[in-house]
């Protein structure tokens, strides 16, 4: 089984496929660490965010061991993995990574933009997650500071607007809910019934596709 999740920056969408891919025994992707490590890569050697060619080689170039790389989680490469990911040239580089991630057995969730519409269009459960940008910004912004960095809130509300809004408008594999999408609204939902709300999404296709 395939578990698609997309939704707008800090909507929790990691979060989710995490605790979902846990509960379903299944392998979890998010796929926003992977532009974001394209996007560390330029800037680690000072390379121009404008160059396509030097960001379509970063991407190939990729070692999927550095992912879990806690430089990876701040505002200024979330903005840059923003830049980069609008290359046509690197999304085609990360396309089969991913679908190969999603192919394997027993069964994956990935979290990003694009996964039910592009990488995995044939997923068997798509969930789009949403909540209300200035519920996300708070969020985002507890969690910088808990990580012990210096957050102020209406930073991060003008910053997750800006990214949603390019992502949103890209003419390649924009941010947008596939048109069998579940969307979950989790903005008065605390992680674990956002959890659960999801869990019913799910069992309530496998029952519909005779799996359950
Ligand atoms: N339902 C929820 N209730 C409260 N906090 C939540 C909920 N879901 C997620 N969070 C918190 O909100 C923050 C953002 O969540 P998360 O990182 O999962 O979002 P995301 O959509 O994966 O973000 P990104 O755009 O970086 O991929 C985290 O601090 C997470 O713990
Ligand atoms: N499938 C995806 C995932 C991410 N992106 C881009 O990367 C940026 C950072 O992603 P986070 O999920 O870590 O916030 C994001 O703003 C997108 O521009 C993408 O294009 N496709």
């Amino acid at each position: 089984m395939i578990i698609a999740i997309d939704g707008p920056a800090a909507s929790g969408k990691g979060t989710l496929g995490k605790r979902l891919a846990h509960h379903y025994h299944f392998r979890h992707l998010d796929t926003g660490v992977i532009y974001r490590a394209v996007a560390k890569a330029l800037l680690d050697i000072g390379a121009d965010l404008a160059n396509e060619a030097h960001a379509v080689a970063a991407a190939h170039e990729l070692d999927p061991e550095k992912f879990g790389h806690p430089a990876l989680k701040t505002r200024a490469i979330g903005e840059a993995a923003s830049v980069v990911s609008a290359f046509p040239g690197v999304r085609e580089a990360l396309l089969t990574f991913q679908r190969q991630f999603a192919a394997e057995p027993p069964g994956a969730v990935l979290d990003g933009r694009d996964i039910g519409t592009v990488i995995c269009p044939d997923a068997d459960v798509k969930i789009f997650v949403v909540a209300d940008p200035v519920v996300r910004a708070r969020r985002r912004t507890l969690e910088a500071r808990a990580r012990g960095e210096e957050a102020d809130e209406a930073v991060v509300l003008a910053d997750i607007l800006k990214r949603d809004e390019r992502d949103r408008n890209r003419p390649v594999a924009p941010l947008k809910a596939a048109a069998d999408a579940h969307v979950l609204d989790n903005s008065h939902l605390d992680i674990e019934a956002g959890l659960k709300a999801a869990i019913a999404i799910v069992e309530a296709v496998r029952i519909g596709s005779g799996r359950g």
